[in-house]
C-alpha cells in the first residue's frame, strides 16, 4: 500500500519555485540578452552577438512554451546547458575582459535552484572547472591575473557560492517534503489524508478515462468506536486506529492507497480493480479487522467495521458521485446490522452482496 515516502515527491514532479525561477531567469535573459547582443555587436565581436541574439531567441520560445508545458524538466536542462556553454564561448572569446568571469558565479546559484542538489551540483562541477580550464588557458601568461591570491580568490568564493547553494537546496528540500507530509499525510496513523485521497483518485480517474482502467473506492467507518473511547479511553481509541491502518497496510498492495477521512472513517482507492476483485478485498478487510483482536493493557477489544463500495463507470465518473453512493452504501450496511460490505444498493433500498457478519 502506498505510505508516505520522499520518493512520493521525487516522481519527475518539478516544484512549484522552480517554474517561477525559470520564468525570471528567461525574462532577465532576453533583457539583458539585448543590451549584450548591442554592445559586443558595437565592439566588433560579431560571432559572440550571433551567439547572444540566439540565446535570446531560445529564451523569448521557452517564455511562451513554459507556462504551456506540464512537465518543465526538459526545457530547463537544455536551457541551462545552452547558457553556460554560451557563458563558456564568452569566457574563451579574446575581446571579452577578465571581468565577464564573474558570471561564472552563476552557475551555483541557478543549477541549485533549477535541477535540485544533485543534478545542480554536477552541473556547477563541470562548467566552475571548465571555466577555471578557459581561465587559466587564456591568462596563463598575464601574471598579474593568475598569481596565487588572484586563484585564491577566485577559488574559494566559488566555494562559498556553491557550498551555500548545496546547503539551501539542501535544507529547502527537507522543509518542503516535511511541509508537503503534513499537509497530504494523517499525523495519527501514518495514511494518506482527504487531500491526498481526492488527488489519487483524480488521478485514477484520469487512467479510467484515457484507457478505462477499472477503479473502486472503498467508504469504511469502524463500528461502535465511541465505546473504545467511553470504555478505555481516548488513547486506546487512538491506539485501535493505528491498529485498523496497520490492517491496511498488510492487506492492500503497494498501489492502493488508503486515507484516513477523518475521525473513525476511511477511504480506500483500489486502482485498476474490478468489482468483482475489490468486494473480495474488501470482505477480507472486514474479515481479517473483525477476526484479530486488538489489545489494550490486557483487555481484547473487538472492532469491526462497515464498508460502502463504488466503481467508476458503473456508479459514477465523478468523485462527488462516486464518493456519495459509496458513503450511501456504507449507511446501508449501518443500518442493516454493521460489520459488512455493501455494493449495490437496489431500488427498494434493500442491500444486495452484503458480506453477513462475523458470528
Ligand atoms: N480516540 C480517538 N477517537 C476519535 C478520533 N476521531 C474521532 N473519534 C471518536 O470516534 C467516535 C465516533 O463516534 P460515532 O460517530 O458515534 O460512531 P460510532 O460510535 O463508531 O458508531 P457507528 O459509526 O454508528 O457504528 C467519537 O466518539 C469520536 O470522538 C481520534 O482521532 N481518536
Amino acid at each position: 500500500m502506498t505510505q508516505y515516502s520522499r520518493q512520493d515527491f521525487a516522481s519527475g514532479e518539478v516544484p512549484p519555485h522552480r517554474r517561477a525561477v525559470l520564468m525570471t531567469l528567461l525574462g532577465l535573459t532576453v533583457g539583458c540578452g539585448i543590451v549584450f547582443v548591442l554592445l559586443n555587436y558595437a565592439a566588433g565581436n560579431t560571432i559572440l552577438s550571433l551567439v547572444e541574439a540566439s540565446m535570446v531567441l531560445f529564451a523569448g520560445v521557452l517564455m511562451f512554451l513554459v507556462p504551456r508545458s506540464a512537465n518543465i524538466c526538459r526545457w530547463i536542462l537544455l536551457f541551462l546547458l545552452m547558457l553556460f556553454g554560451c557563458l563558456l564561448y564568452a569566457f574563451t572569446t579574446p575581446l571579452t575582459s577578465p571581468v565577464i568571469f564573474v558570471w561564472a558565479l552563476l552557475i551555483p546559484i541557478l543549477s541549485h535552484l533549477l535541477l535540485g542538489r544533485w543534478t545542480g551540483l554536477w552541473v556547477t562541477v563541470f562548467f566552475l572547472l571548465a571555466s577555471a580550464a578557459i581561465f587559466v588557458w587564456k591568462y596563463w601568461a598575464t601574471p598579474e591575473l593568475l598569481n596565487m591570491l588572484a586563484v585564491a580568490d577566485m577559488v574559494f568564493c566559488a566555494l562559498c557560492v556553491s557550498g551555500f547553494s548545496h546547503v539551501y537546496e539542501i535544507s529547502r528540500e527537507r522543509t518542503e517534503n516535511r511541509l508537503r507530509g503534513m499537509a497530504f499525510f494523517d499525523p495519527l496513523t501514518g495514511l494518506a489524508n482527504r487531500i491526498r485521497f481526492r488527488d489519487v483518485f483524480d488521478h485514477e480517474c484520469h487512467r479510467f478515462l484515457r484507457d478505462a482502467t477499472p477503479m473502486c473506492i472503498l467508504v469504511i467507518d469502524l463500528d461502535y468506536f465511541k465505546r473504545i473511547n467511553d470504555s478505555h479511553g481516548h488513547d486506546a481509541g487512538d491506539m485501535a486506529l493505528r491498529f485498523v491502518a496497520d490492517v491496511f497496510r498488510r492487506r492492500l498492495r503497494a498501489t492502493d492507497v488508503a486515507c484516513r477521512i477523518g475521525g473513525e472513517e476511511f477511504g480506500i482507492v483500489l486502482g485498476n480493480t474490478q468489482g468483482e476483485q475489490a468486494f473480495e478485498v474488501a470482505d477480507d478487510l472486514r474479515e481479517t479487522l473483525a477476526t484479530c483482536h486488538f489489545r489494550y493493557e490486557g483487555f481484547a477489544i473487538p472492532l469491526s467495521m462497515t464498508i460502502g463500495m463504488a466503481e467508476i463507470g458503473v456508479d459514477g465518473h465523478d468523485f462527488k458521485t462516486l464518493f456519495a453512493t459509496a458513503d450511501q452504501r456504507l449507511y446501508e450496511g449501518k443500518n442493516n446490522g454493521r460489520n459488512r460490505v455493501i455494493t449495490t444498493v437496489p431500488d427498494d433500498g434493500a442491500s444486495s452482496q452484503a458480506a453477513m457478519p462475523a458470528a
